[in-house]
């Protein structure tokens, strides 16, 4: 079979690399859609070293041979990974790295910057990924043309075009979005082979990745590195003058350097192994990796502040809406350092977060206590005596008056109109019956669209459940 061929090729290549790993894995290539995961084929224990991975064997801007080019043409993060990449692949076999190369796909397909405009309209439709998806292809064709066309058209070696195109950029793209890691100051972050096998589970990783020198690996002092991701932007990788030396010197200096992968717990035989890519609910998942999970802790939907205005321009004329929402601001600006708010969150428990019942409060306010406030902040106001600026996450729920309960079931309703025609139970249907390995793109965005949907029921839950709190109390 193909697959196997591949699988035996890159662990030649790895041989050649001195990539190394423990006998006790299995490298495994799923039959039906040629996703590759890691199985322990004996008992695996807390601390076991189960992989070595020289520095010098990442695909990285520095370790590619378009390094200097690269430089040259003042290319930085993504993008100058990117074209790394797509010269790498332009070599074919004449690559150092096409034993690896050739494993990967040629783009991860399941990431939706690599889906058409109608499946990220009809799939991703009311979800937190649609806009952010649909500008996300097209400044990466911006990218593309203000950027990569001219480094293919000026650089001084001949360059294929069609190895640059905007295809083979936004599978560059994809590939580093799912696999890249952040490796040390000098390389910074690149495709690192066999670590990037690992599939990945919320919060119950088996194994972490971890730079190591030799001269630290002597005496176990080593650094933990767990597997860091970048901004979109590279920013943080951008190098400062001191860290850059001599390449060749340096290159020699910490060719000794390893990356480690060790376990952080037992794992039986048989079980998959798996790493973590951190703490992201499916969104942030399905936006960079291609994939979300069941019931995932870190989900979150957001109410953007242009919905929350359109609400309350149903209720109150549009200058009540612009004076509470500027007064709310100063009220913000003052106590806060945060920039501007453009959405507001709502947490996995359907909890909103205090500015949003803020903001709320305020436009709800009658008339006589709204000036009361503006005129005395920061001292007691109103019927409830409430000071805002004394109102804490842990004490938020003084703020919902029945007002504020209505308003944040009317939000969770306008929320949940912007996911179209299908219920919620239609998608529930219709995830029963998705084939999760062969219809990848419907299934993760059916659960995308479930999860996000459940917090919005969550929402109504607690505005309800605060309802009946306060009769309680009463
Ligand atoms: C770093 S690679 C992991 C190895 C990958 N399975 C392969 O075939 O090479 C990351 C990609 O693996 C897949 N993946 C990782 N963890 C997953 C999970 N828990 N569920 C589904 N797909 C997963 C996604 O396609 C993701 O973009």
């Amino acid at each position: 079979m193909v697959s196997s061929r591949r699988m035996r090729a890159f662990k030649r290549w790895m041989k050649w690399q001195s990539v190394e790993y423990s006998d006790a894995l299995d490298l495994i290539i799923q039959k039906e859609d040629e996703q590759v995961w890691v199985k322990a084929l004996s008992d695996l224990h807390e601390g076991d070293v189960i992989a070595t991975i020289p520095k010098h064997s990442c695909l990285t801007v520095k370790s590619s041979g378009a390094w200097q080019l690269i430089e040259d043409f003042c290319l930085e993060g993504y993008m100058a990974l990117s074209v790394a990449l797509m010269y790498e692949k332009s070599l074919g076999q004449n690559s150092p790295w096409f034993g690896y190369l050739h494993l990967l796909p040629d783009g991860n397909s399941d990431v939706p910057l690599l889906w058409s405009l109608d499946e990220i309209d009809d799939l991703l439709l009311g979800t937190e990924l649609h806009k952010t998806v649909k500008e996300d292809k097209a400044l990466v064709y911006e990218d593309w043309k203000s950027c990569i066309v001219p480094f293919v058209e000026s650089a001084p070696i001949e360059l294929n075009p069609d190895d640059f195109g905007v295809e083979q950029y936004l599978a560059a793209k994809s590939l580093i979005s799912s696999r890249s890691f952040q490796i040390d100051d000098h390389y910074g972050f690149g495709m690192v082979p066999l670590a990037d096998l690992f599939n990945h589970k919320t919060d119950a990783e088996d194994v972490h990745f971890t730079s190591v020198s030799e001269s630290e690996s002597d005496d176990d002092t080593s650094e933990n590195m767990e597997e860091e991701h970048v901004d979109d932007d590279g920013s943080d990788l951008v190098e400062t003058e001191s860290n850059v030396a001599s390449p060749t010197s340096e290159i020699l200096e910490i060719s000794s350097e390893i990356l480690e992968m060790i376990m952080v717990r037992d794992v039986k035989a048989g079980s998959e192994v798996f790493n973590t890519y951190g703490s992201m609910g499916n969104a942030a998942l399905l936006h960079r990796y291609g994939f979300t999970e069941p019931d995932n802790p870190y989900d979150i939907i957001n109410i953007d502040l242009d919905l929350i205005l359109q609400w309350s321009s149903h209720l109150f004329s549009s200058r009540h809406t612009r004076t509470r929402l500027s007064f709310w601001k100063s009220l913000h600006n003052s106590e806060s350092q945060t920039q501007q708010i453009d959405y507001f969150e709502i947490s996995y428990n359907g909890e909103p977060e205090l500015e949003l019942l803020k903001l709320l409060y305020i436009i709800l306010l009658p008339e006589k206590e709204y000036n009361e406030l503006y005129l005395q902040v920061p001292k007691k106001y109103g019927k409830s005596g409430i000071v805002l600026s004394e109102v804490s996450e842990m004490n938020k729920e003084v703020l919902l008056t029945g007002n504020v309960r209505d308003g944040l079931v009317s939000l969770a309703d306008m929320r949940e109109r912007c996911y179209g025609l299908k219920s919620m139970e239609d998608d529930v249907e219709a995830l029963k019956t998705c084939n999760g390995v062969m219809e990848k793109k419907l299934y993760h965005s059916l659960v995308l669209r479930i999860s996000e949907r459940r917090i919005l029921e969550k929402l109504r839950k607690y505005a309800g459940d605060c309802i009946r709190k306060k009769i309680h109390k009463r």
